[in-house]
C-alpha cells in the first residue's frame, strides 16, 4: 500500500525525512529520533490526512514542512520549492493546532489583522473578508466580540485567517480536535467546500472517524515512520487493503421442519465437512444447524479450521427460522459457497451486505505490528 513517487503535480513531496531532537547530557535526556526516513507525497486537490498516535511524529513533520525547524536528513518539498523557503511558505495557509485570536477582536477585525500580516491591501482584504465569513458562515457575527465566540466559531475564523492570502495549499493541525459534535460538523463542512473548490489540504489528526469523513487519502504513522500511506479507500476497503478479509453481513431463513443438528437440514446434519473436498475448491466449508443454534464454519488454508459464527435465530414464524450474522473470511468464493449451501438446504437469502473495514481495524493492526516487531 505504500505509494511514496512523487509527481510533477506533487504539492507535497517528502522523502526520507529524518528528525532527531538532540538530547542533553545536563538534563539527562537522550536523543529523541522523531523521524526515522518518512516519505510521502500529496497531489493538487488532495485532502491528505496525518494519523498517527501521541508522539508519532505528525507535528514534527508539519514543522519541517513550515520551516519551522530544520530536517536533519532527507528532503522535503512542497510545489518543488524547498520546505521552509519563503517562495514555498507564501503559498501556504496554517491553521495551528490552538489558533489564540486577542479577545479584543471582532472576526473582521482579526482577519484585517492577519491580511496586513500577509501585506494585502485594504480594497483586498475588505474583499477576502467578505468572502471568507460567508464561507465560514460568521457573515452575520463579523462584528462581535471574538470574546463570545464557541470554539468551533473560533476554529472557523481560524480557517478563514489560514486563507485570507488565498494559499495553495492549507495545512490544518488537529483541526477538530477539542470541539463538540456541532462544532465538528460545521468544521468539517468548511473543509469539504474547501476540497470541492480544488484546494490542497494536508491535516494531522488522531480521529479516525474525522479523517475517514474527510480524507481522500491518507498516511498512518508511528514512532516516527510511515506504516501505510495512500488512498483511503484502499486504507479501509477490501479490494487493494493491506488485508483481504472480506467482512459480511448476512440474513437468511431455514426451514423449521428441518431435524436437529444429527440429522439436519444439509443431509448428515452438517454441510460441508470443512475438509475442501467438497467441491469447493481450496476452501472448505462446514456448518450445522438445529431448530435452536446454527454454526457456520469455514476452513480456509489462511486462518484454519475456526468457526466463523454460532448464533441463535432472531426471528421464528411461518415455518422458518431467520438467522443474522456477520463473518469474515479471506475469499470471496467462501461467502458465494455458503449462499449456494443455504439455498441448497431449502433456505433463501433475505439479505448479503459485503463491509468495508473501518479505518480503525486497519489502523490498529498496523500500529499493533509494528508494536510486535520492536519488541522481537
Ligand atoms: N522539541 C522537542 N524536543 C525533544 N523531543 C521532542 C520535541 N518535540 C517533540 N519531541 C518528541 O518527538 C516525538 C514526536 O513528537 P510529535 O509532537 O511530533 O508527535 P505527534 O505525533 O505530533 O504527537 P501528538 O499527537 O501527541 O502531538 C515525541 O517522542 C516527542 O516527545
Amino acid at each position: 500500500m505504500s505509494c511514496t513517487v512523487a509527481s510533477d503535480s506533487s504539492i507535497i513531496a517528502v522523502d526520507r525525512l529524518e528528525k532527531t531532537y538532540r538530547g542533553s547530557s545536563l538534563l539527562r535526556r537522550g536523543d529523541v529520533d522523531a523521524l526515522q526516513g518518512v516519505s510521502l507525497h500529496a497531489e493538487a486537490g488532495q485532502v491528505f490526512g496525518l494519523l498517527g498516535p501521541n508522539g508519532a511524529g505528525k507535528t514534527t513533520l508539519i514543522k519541517v514542512l513550515l520551516g519551522v525547524i530544520g530536517a536533519t536528513g532527507g528532503h522535503a518539498s512542497l510545489f518543488g520549492l524547498p520546505a521552509g523557503s519563503s517562495d514555498a511558505r507564501r503559498r501556504v495557509g496554517y491553521l495551528p493546532e490552538s489558533l489564540r485570536v486577542d479577545r479584543h477582536h471582532t472576526a473582521r477585525s482579526a482577519l484585517r489583522f492577519y491580511g496586513r500580516l500577509s501585506h494585502l491591501d485594504s480594497p483586498t482584504i475588505a474583499r477576502r473578508s467578505d468572502e471568507l465569513l460567508d464561507l465560514v458562515g460568521l457573515a452575520r457575527r463579523d462584528r462581535e466580540s471574538v470574546k463570545r465566540f464557541s470554539k468551533g466559531m473560533l476554529q472557523r475564523l481560524g480557517l478563514a485567517q489560514a486563507l485570507m492570502h488565498d494559499p495553495d495549499l492549507l495545512i490544518l493541525d488537529e483541526p477538530t480536535d477539542g470541539l463538540d459534535p456541532v462544532g465538528r460538523s460545521e468544521v468539517r463542512d468548511v473543509i469539504e467546500q474547501l476540497r470541492d473548490a480544488g484546494k490542497t489540504i494536508f491535516l494531522n489528526s488522531h480521529i479516525l472517524h474525522e479523517v475517514e469523513l474527510i480524507c481522500t487519502h491518507l498516511a498512518i504513522m508511528a514512532k516516527g515512520k510511515v506504516l501505510a500511506t495512500g488512498p483511503i479507500a484502499e486504507m479501509v476497503g477490501t479490494r487493494g487493503s493491506t488485508s483481504s478479509q472480506i467482512m459480511v453481513e448476512l440474513e437468511f431463513e431455514l426451514p423449521t421442519s428441518s431435524p436437529p443438528v444429527d440429522d439436519g437440514p444439509f443431509g448428515d446434519g452438517s454441510f460441508g465437512d470443512g475438509s475442501g473436498d467438497d467441491g469447493s475448491g481450496g476452501d472448505g466449508l462446514g456448518g450445522a444447524v438445529t431448530r435452536e443454534r446454527l454454526e457456520l464454519r469455514i476452513l480456509e488454508p489462511a486462518v484454519g479450521d475456526s468457526v466463523v459464527w454460532l448464533g441463535d435465530p432472531i426471528a421464528a414464524g411461518s415455518g422458518q427460522l431467520r438467522f443474522r450474522c456477520r463473518f469474515g473470511c479471506e475469499h470471496r468464493a467462501a461467502v458465494d459457497e455458503i449462499v449456494d449451501r443455504i439455498r441448497g438446504a431449502g433456505g433463501s437469502l433475505i439479505r448479503l451486505v459485503p463491509h468495508r473495514h473501518s479505518l480503525e481495524d486497519t489502523f490498529m493492526r498496523l500500529v499493533r505490528e509494528q508494536q510486535q516487531d520492536n519488541a522481537t
